[in-house]
């Protein structure tokens, strides 16, 4: 055992802090002024790289000198004599028919440093050798690609699909290693990349944003530092988020890793930009609450857009619904008598922080109803309709952005709106449960959707014009689209209590809404027996299965029976979309030609393809088998707003079995696999 057989960056040879230089100070008016900010910008980025610089030299000396006095293994003369002597201390203890001690007899040296200083200690042990009888027994286990497992697919960003990230193979002359480089523009081992200067321009950026208060798009528009942000995963922010930085004490602000780096804080003060900046780091997918998926593309939106009300005060009060308790705004007689009751200052936005949020909330969702405010401000409703008066007196309302009939939310989850729609829908006609506006839902062999992710949509007003990009598209609305689930272009839910093949949502090869699909209680988390079992891919479900040699490399069997139509679990694996599976697909193409393992998944003919072969779960292991020799089925399902690939049981599987998926024809053709499709039987190993 040795230690210190590499360096560790983060350990601290030189604890000394630089001091600071004192701090310029933002010139007043220098926000106003581009020159002016991009001047101090560079001012402050001058000051730090002096001093990352100035401590620089001595940290780097101390590491040298540090391996120059503490080197990693010095072998001597006299312990290779020592080690020497203790094997033949250890032969003459050890039966010499079990080791056969001459020179090409392998040892393990054993060198320990005990961790508070002192003599090392050295052991040498003999490895013995096991002549084994019957080695013909023992096959090779057949090549498999190392895979960390993940339950979602991964996208794989544009920006990626030119870049090449390193060479396969790269110690196998068979691999054609000049024609998959061609099809990349950019390899990734040519960027300059200097993580001192990440580090210095990072400490630039905490500098100006939390000493001097500018704000990212303020210290952006210098253009003297590497963007802070270009996408959700991209730029300099990003990028120091994904590695341990160096540890500079002049820079100990950094080191704490709070919140700076993981999302761009705007001024505390400034409540809409806060908000805007949460919604961004948030999937807009409801299938998806953590923050940063990588699966869904992340609109890197510009504001929260500020709305102007529709609705009346007055039309709030005549709407249907139920007083939300008792000082709801619905049961006060004289609402003007009892705003005189209030103090005028919690009007003033200035003077409170309260006035503030409730200003930007408004700003935002201005028909939001008082009692849905109510929860939000922690105010009594009725309060909070006096405040939204003020803001918005209804003779200001103006008469063509009001709701035509009584008031109406455009948040759409208001219950002015239920009620308004309510009395449209039966000018409509009625749809039945699982009756779509359009296939939207596509399917594995008709190739009709484009995308594996359909965008919600957002937009004043309500999904009955091209504004609506749903309807454009002549697509059902989303759960994620922001009219709401009461929309009139929401999927229609099914009516069964016990989803099976029957269910209408199934039958149109879309998983149950959760809050949509009521009687089948699709939101309901916990106990498994009362789980919809038309959700199983939304909770990320895999069957459980065991990998080991199958009928052509490694397969996947059944650890127990799996019924008919019984959902196994999903493909997952990275993404690339139209452009970006081009290219990346075709290069993928070269490794599986050459190592004859397929991990490709064609979603939509020539549009997007899911690769397993860097990352994925069991089903990346199905073997094919076809002519119904296939026990398992692949479907294109929409699963809240994303189409996904979900395998189901095609006939009853016996515990053990290994499981097999039709791959199609197009799989062996286009890939041009040079192995033949012929069914091996069970256990027999594929060369
Ligand atoms: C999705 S992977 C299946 C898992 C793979 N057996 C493994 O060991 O990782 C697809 C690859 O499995 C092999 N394979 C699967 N079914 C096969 C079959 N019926 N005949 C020949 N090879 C097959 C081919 O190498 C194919 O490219």
């Amino acid at each position: 055992m040795s230690f210190k057989a590499f360096i560790d960056r983060t350990e601290l040879v030189s604890p000394t802090r630089i001091t600071a230089t004192p701090e310029p100070r933002l010139p007043p008016d220098a926000r106003n002024s581009a020159s002016a900010l991009r001047k101090f910008g560079e001012t402050i980025y001058r000051q730090v790289w002096d001093e990352f610089y100035k401590w620089e030299p001595g940290y780097v000396a101390g590491i040298l000198t540090d391996i120059e006095n503490k080197p990693v293994v010095r072998v001597r003369g006299g312990a290779r004599k020592m080690a020497k002597g203790m094997v033949r201390r250890l032969a003459e203890r050890t039966p010499p028919s079990a080791i056969a001690l001459d020179s090409c007899s392998p040892v393990v040296v054993i060198t320990e440093h005990p961790a508070g200083g002192g003599a090392r200690t050295t052991t040498v042990r003999p490895i013995p050798t096991v002549v084994l009888d019957h080695p013909h027994h023992l096959p090779p286990h057949p090549p498999y690609e190392s895979c960390p497992p993940t339950n979602r697919s991964i996208l794989v960003p544009e920006n990626e699909k030119s870049t090449a990230k390193f060479l396969p193979y790269a110690d196998d002359p068979s691999f054609p290693f000049k024609s998959y480089l061609k099809k990349f523009s950019h390899l990734e081992w040519q960027d300059e990349f200097d993580p001192d200067l990440d580090m210095i321009q990072l400490e630039t950026i905490w500098k100006l944003h939390v000493i001097h208060d500018l704000s990212m798009s303020d210290i952006n528009r210098m253009h003297i530092l590497k963007p802070t942000r270009t996408s959700h995963n991209t730029g300099l922010l990003w990028d120091c988020m994904q590695r341990d930085l160096l540890q500079w004490p002049g820079a100990s602000q950094i080191n704490v890793k709070d919140s700076f780096l993981k999302s761009e804080t705007p001024l505390s003060d400034d409540l809409h930009r806060r908000l805007t900046s949460m919604l961004r780091v948030f999937c807009p997918s409801l299938n998806c609450l953590g923050p940063l998926c990588l699966t869904h593309v992340h609109p890197y939106s510009t504001l929260i857009p500020l709305n102007k009300p529709r609705l009346a005060g007055a039309s709030m009060i005549l709407s249907e619904g139920h007083p939300c308790g008792p000082d709801c705004f619905r049961l006060v007689p004289d609402i003007e008598s009892y705003a005189e009751t209030l103090p005028p200052s919690s009007r003033d936005p200035s003077q409170t922080p309260f006035a503030d949020i409730l200003h930007t909330i408004l700003g935002i969702s201005p028909d939001l109803f008082p009692c849905q405010l109510a929860v939000i401000c922690f105010k009594p409703c009725k309060e909070l309709f006096v405040e939204r008066m003020h803001l918005f007196p209804d003779n200001t309302i103006s008469p063509l952005n009001r709701e035509p009939s009584t008031g109406a939310s455009t948040d759409g989850d208001s219950e002015g709106g239920a009620q308004r729609k309510g009395a449209q829908h039966k000018k409509k006609k009625k749809r039945r449960a699982g009756e779509a506006f359009t296939s939207d839902s596509g399917s594995f062999f008709c190739f009709i959707v484009h995308s594996s992710r359909l965008e919600p949509c957002a937009h004043p007003g309500e999904c009955r014009t091209s504004k609506c990009q749903c309807y454009a598209r002549q697509l059902h609305c989303q759960p994620a689209c922001r009219c709401g689930i009461s929309c009139i272009r929401q999927w229609p839910a099914c009516t069964c209590q016990q989803c099976d093949n029957n269910c209408s949502c199934r039958k149109n090869q879309r998983e149950c809404v959760p809050g949509l699909c009521v009687k089948c209680s699709a939101e309901v988390v916990g106990s498994h027996q009362k789980l919809c079992a038309n959700t199983r891919m939304q909770r990320l479900y895999i069957e459980p299965m065991e990998v080991k040699i199958g009928s052509h490399g490694l397969g996947a069997f059944a650890t127990h029976d799996i019924a008919p139509n019984v959902c196994i679990g999903t493909y997952a694996g990275h993404i690339m979309s139209n452009s970006t599976a081009e290219l990346t697909g075709q290069a993928s193409l070269d490794i599986t030609r050459h190592n004859l393992r397929n991990y490709l998944f064609e979603f939509v003919h020539g549009a997007e393809i899911f690769d397993a072969a860097r990352v994925g779960n069991g089903t990346r292991f199905l073997n094919h088998r076809s002519g119904g020799a296939d026990n398992i089925g692949a479907k294109n399902m929409l699963v809240n707003g994303e189409h996904q690939i979900g395998f189901f049981a095609l006939k009853r599987v016996k515990a053990g079995e290994e499981l097999f998926l039709d791959y199609g024809e197009n799989y062996w053709n286009e890939y041009n696999n040079d192995d033949d499709e012929t069914e091996g039987e069970e256990g027999t190993q594929d060369p």
